[in-house]
């Protein structure tokens, strides 16, 4: 399965607190998503990817903002079964190549797009989504581009995820905002139903 089609919606996570981790993962998941993505800028986000991992083995558990070499490792060792890189540049990639872990390269403009696809990624992130134009750019590459699918990230909310999930090119939105407040497991779990009831082609 693409990493696309896990959920319509990927949670992106800013954790301060190891300790949040496995209690968020699991509102995430009674809530009906069954992922989430930690990015790596705090110092607690590989000991929350290894907690999660280990605690809470039915979520499939990511790093996000990879955007050196030596995080692609890291990241695997503990445990993290996928990689998200906001943007692609060839150290980058190469090294999460070498994990062998699903990579979802980061891409904003056409080029960046087209030379991802020439290294063989069909999948995508696009990010900033709505910075960088939104659903209507999204629109507008489907047609020369038919062969790549995005998931759009960066200043989407519950409100503008249908639009961006409605498109024909894009497989899943990552956000932030079901986990705004990582310490507050009923929030997150109420959001999470909400996302997860979207669906992509909705
Ligand atoms: O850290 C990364 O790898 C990124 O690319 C950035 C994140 O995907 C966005 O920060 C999430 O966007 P928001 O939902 O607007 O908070």
């Amino acid at each position: 399965m693409s990493l696309l089609d896990v959920s319509p919606v990927v949670p992106v996570v800013v954790i301060e607190d190891a300790a949040h981790a496995v209690p968020l993962a699991r509102a995430l998941l009674r809530g009906g998503i069954g992922v989430v993505e930690v990015t790596l800028r705090t110092p607690a986000a590989l000991e929350a990817i290894r907690a999660i991992a280990a605690e809470v083995p039915e979520t499939l558990v990511g790093a996000g903002t990879v955007t050196a070499p030596e995080h692609a490792k890291a990241a695997l060792e503990a445990g993290a079964g996928f990689l998200v890189t906001p943007g692609s540049t060839d150290l980058v990639l190469g090294a999460a190549a070498d994990t062998g872990l699903p990579v979802l390269p980061g891409a904003a403009t056409v080029t960046e797009a087209m030379r991802l696809a020439e290294r063989g990624y069909t999948e995508l992130k696009f990010f900033p989504a709505e910075a960088a134009g939104g659903v209507p750019y999204l629109r507008s590459i489907a047609g020369p581009l038919p062969g790549l699918r995005f998931c759009p990230t960066g200043g989407i909310s519950a409100a503008s995820a249908p639009g961006y999930l409605a498109l024909p090119n894009v497989g899943c939105v990552g956000g932030s905002w079901l986990t705004a407040d990582p310490a507050d497991p009923a929030k997150i779990e109420a959001a999470a139903h909400l996302a997860a009831a979207l669906r992509a082609d909705a």
